[in-house]
Formats: structure tokens, C-alpha cells, sequence
């Protein structure tokens, strides 16, 4: 397998653009396809998940047009649900963001389909979206393991009325049925009957839907109510953020070794809850300046432990549990239990490397507490097909002794040219 040596990090400082958001990237695709008029979007992510995105669209019969550098796409929306004369099948790859969305938004008209991807999208549960989605009309069928992919669907349109759903383990299922929801043949009263998780990702759907021009009424993240009879309309043009989960590596490297590090593409005009991870730098002491479109950090002496509830910001959360390695004290990382359903089981993988280059961990079945060697080891570091974990153990570097990272290619989920860009404001 191939490897990355990423020598020690001696100092941190620079400016970088980040890519464009993964969230906001698939939920826009799939709402301009079932728009009516055309848009253009522009910071488009040219990454794996997004990809299977478009390669699903266009099997769909969805028309758009993609620029050379896959970063601008122009889509010829279908003014309403997709009926698709026959069958197709879907290889999703393991994209949350286009398997979840796409199991409800293909219920809305005709077809038959299949939905498919990776091994670990097998392991990674739909039974609260499936189960919400059968309360009105869905005909889905398991095609391996109950409650998980792949799934045959019978589309013949959703019915409205009243659906439960839960929220527990992945908001996804939530943002899915939100979006189907207008398209459906009567007005949708949505209802979380349990703890809502990931709630900001929430609000990146509904402030899109608004875009494309439909209304939600949101009471409290408990009920929502959707008219039907609604269009998704163009907006027209429509720009991607930088992707918030991306930027928080850069920032954490300015918090630990920084120098200063400014990331373009998220600030205060954001829509990601992941932007809020440079909060939590904040509480460890590094110094945070917010521009609308920008986020600043400065290293403000050595980080400081801390014991934070990261349930908000899941993907981040991630960065900390690394950044833990360099801060005085101990961290905690509470409430992150679907860790354990992601692209592999986080909360065993963080904890297993973390031990790897030294640290003292345990590992909990919703939290991680990190205590850090007197010095960071070299290790090599097992990624698990998890962009993150690669991403994430690029910081580990920051202490007096080089990194192994095994299969660094897999941040193309997310962030294909990670260690270009991450070299471009290091020294070594
Ligand atoms: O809606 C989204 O775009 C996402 C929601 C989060 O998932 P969960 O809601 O499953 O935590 C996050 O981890 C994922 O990377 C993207
Ligand atoms: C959890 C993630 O991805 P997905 O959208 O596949 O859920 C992630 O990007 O960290």
C-alpha cells in the first residue's frame, strides 16, 4: 500500500483557499436537478462523493454541463421529480451525502432503482429514513441487511400527511425527507421523535431549500411543515462555500504551530456549523479572527486541554481529537457516538493510532479522552479508507518526529490534493 512520510513540521504559516463544500455541493446538485430553469454553480467540489453525485444524475437523465476543471456545472433542472422510464442502478460509493438524499428524493416519481456502493456503505445504517419513508408510500425493499444499503426502490411518488422519523443517529435522514418534501402529493408535517444529532447540517438544508425558493416552517428542530403544491426554482447563479470540515487541518496547524494561517472561503457569512470549530481553538488558546469569508488563526503560546460536547460539529471533532496530542492536559470529546457509523468506526480508529504515536486514550461508547506522550511517536498510521484519519494524523507531524500515513489517496472522498495544500503552509 502506498504511504506518505510527512517529516517533522517545524513551523506553520500562510494563506489558503479551500475547496468547496461537500454538504452544500451534493444538496445543491440535487436540488438544481429538480428545479425548474437552469443553474449555475460555481466552487463546485471535484471529489469522489461528488462525483457519484453527478455520474447519478446524469444516469437519471439529468442534463449539465461540467467545466474542465469540474469546479463550475450548469444544471438543466426537471421542474419536478425525476420518472425514469425503466430501471437504473446507483453506485454511490460511500457518500452519505448522495445515498441519503437520493433514497428519498427518487421516491418523489417513477422508476426503478438500485442503490449501491461500497462495503462500508453496507455497514452504514438508512433504517430511520427507510422507516419515515415507507409512513408515506415508499415501496423500499433491503437488498442485503435490513436497515442498510443497498436498497431497491419502487417509485410511484410520495403520499403527504403525518411522518415520524429519527434523528438519533445521522441528521442525513432528516435533511433527505426535508428535501423531498415539497414534491411530495400533499403537504408533510415532519416529526423528530428522538434527540436530534448533527443539527447544524440541518440548517445548511433549509437555508438551500430557501434558495430554491421553498418555505419550511421549522418549529424548534422537532416539527416541520412543507407545503405541497411548492417548485424548487433556480436562484440562478449559485456559489459553494469552502468546505468548513476541510479548513479545520489548517487551522488546527496554526493552533499548534502556527505563525498564523488565514482560510479563505468560510467565515462569519457561513451556513456550516463545522465553521464553528475554530470556537473550540479559541477555548484552547489560540488566537481566532472572523472575517465574513475568512477565518484567522495565531498560535497564543502551547494549546490547553478541554472537555467539549463536539455533537454539533461530528466531522471537526475529528481534528481535535489530534490537535489533543499537542495540548497541555487532558481532552474530552463528548457525545460523538455516530463516530461510530461514519466512513469506519472513528471512535476505535481515533483510538487506536492515537495510542500508535504515544498518546494515552480512552475510548467510550459516545466519547474519546486523549492524554499526550511527552513526545508524539512516529507511527504508521492505518487510515481505514477514511479521509479524516488521514487529514487529521497530518498534524501529528507537529512534534519532533516524522508521520506515516498509509494511504494518503483516500482523502479524495472529500480532498484530493489534501497534502499539496497542507504542504504549502509548513515548513519542515
Ligand atoms: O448533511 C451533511 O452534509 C452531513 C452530515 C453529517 O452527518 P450525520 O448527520 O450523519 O452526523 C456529517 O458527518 C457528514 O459528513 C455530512
Ligand atoms: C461522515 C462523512 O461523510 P458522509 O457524507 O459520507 O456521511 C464525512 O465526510 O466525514
Amino acid at each position: 500500500m502506498e504511504s506518505l512520510t510527512v517529516a517533522p513540521i517545524t513551523a506553520v504559516d500562510g494563506e489558503v483557499t479551500i475547496p468547496g463544500s461537500k454538504s452544500l455541493s451534493n444538496r445543491i446538485l440535487l436540488l438544481a436537478a429538480l428545479a425548474k430553469g437552469e443553474t449555475h454553480i460555481t466552487n463546485l467540489l471535484d471529489s469522489d462523493d461528488i462525483r457519484h453525485m453527478l455520474t447519478a444524475l446524469k444516469q437519471l437523465g439529468v442534463s449539465y454541463e461540467l467545466s474542465a476543471d469540474k469546479t463550475e456545472c450548469k444544471v438543466t433542472g426537471l421542474a419536478g421529480p425525476i420518472n425514469f422510464a425503466g430501471s437504473a442502478e446507483l453506485f454511490l460509493g460511500n457518500a452519505g451525502t448522495a445515498m441519503r438524499p437520493l433514497a428519498a428524493a427518487l421516491c418523489l416519481g417513477q422508476g426503478e432503482f438500485v442503490l449501491t456502493g461500497e462495503p462500508r456503505m453496507f455497514e452504514r445504517p438508512i433504517g430511520h429514513l427507510v422507516d419515515a419513508l415507507r409512513q408515506v408510500g415508499a415501496d423500499i425493499e433491503y437488498l442485503k441487511d435490513t436497515d442498510f444499503p443497498p436498497l431497491k426502490i419502487n417509485a410511484t411518488g410520495l403520499k403527504g400527511g403525518r411522518v415520524e422519523i429519527k434523528g438519533s443517529i445521522s441528521s442525513q435522514f432528516l435533511t433527505a425527507l426535508l428535501m423531498a418534501a415539497p414534491l411530495a402529493q400533499q403537504d408533510l408535517e415532519i416529526v423528530v421523535i428522538d434527540e436530534l444529532v448533527s443539527k447544524p447540517y440541518i440548517e445548511i438544508t433549509l437555508s438551500l431549500m430557501k434558495q430554491f425558493g421553498v418555505e419550511v416552517e421549522n418549529q424548534n428542530y422537532q416539527v416541520f411543515k412543507v407545503k405541497a403544491g411548492q417548485t424548487y426554482q433556480s436562484p440562478g447563479r449559485i456559489l459553494v462555500e469552502g468546505d468548513a470540515s476541510s479548513a479545520s487541518y489548517f487551522l488546527a496547524a496554526a493552533a499548534i504551530k502556527g505563525g498564523t494561517v488565514k482560510v479563505n472561503g468560510v467565515g462569519t457569512k457561513s451556513v456550516q456549523g463545522d465553521a464553528r470549530f475554530a470556537e473550540v481553538l479559541e477555548q484552547m488558546g489560540a488566537i481566532v479572527e472572523w472575517g465574513e469569508e475568512y477565518i484567522s488563526v495565531t498560535k497564543n503560546g502551547p494549546l490547553r486541554a478541554v472537555d467539549v460536547d463536539l455533537n454539533h460539529i461530528p466531522d471537526a471533532a475529528m481534528t481535535i481529537a489530534t490537535a489533543a496530542l499537542f495540548a497541555e492536559g487532558t481532552t474530552a470529546i463528548r457525545n460523538i457516538y455516530n463516530w461510530r457509523v461514519k466512513e469506519t468506526d472513528r471512535l476505535s480508529a481515533m483510538a487506536i493510532e492515537l495510542r500508535k504515536v504515544g498518546a494515552t486514550v480512552e475510548e467510550g461508547e459516545d466519547y474519546i479522552i486523549v492524554t499526550p506522550p511527552a513526545e508524539v511517536q512516529t507511527a504508521a498510521i492505518d487510515t481505514y479508507n477514511d479521509h479524516r484519519m488521514a487529514m487529521c494524523f497530518s498534524l501529528a507531524a507537529m512534534g519532533k518526529n516524522p508521520m506515516i500515513i498509509n494511504d494518503p489517496k483516500c482523502t479524495a472522498k472529500t480532498f484530493p490534493n489534501y497534502f499539496e495544500l497542507f504542504e504549502s503552509v509548513v515548513s519542515h
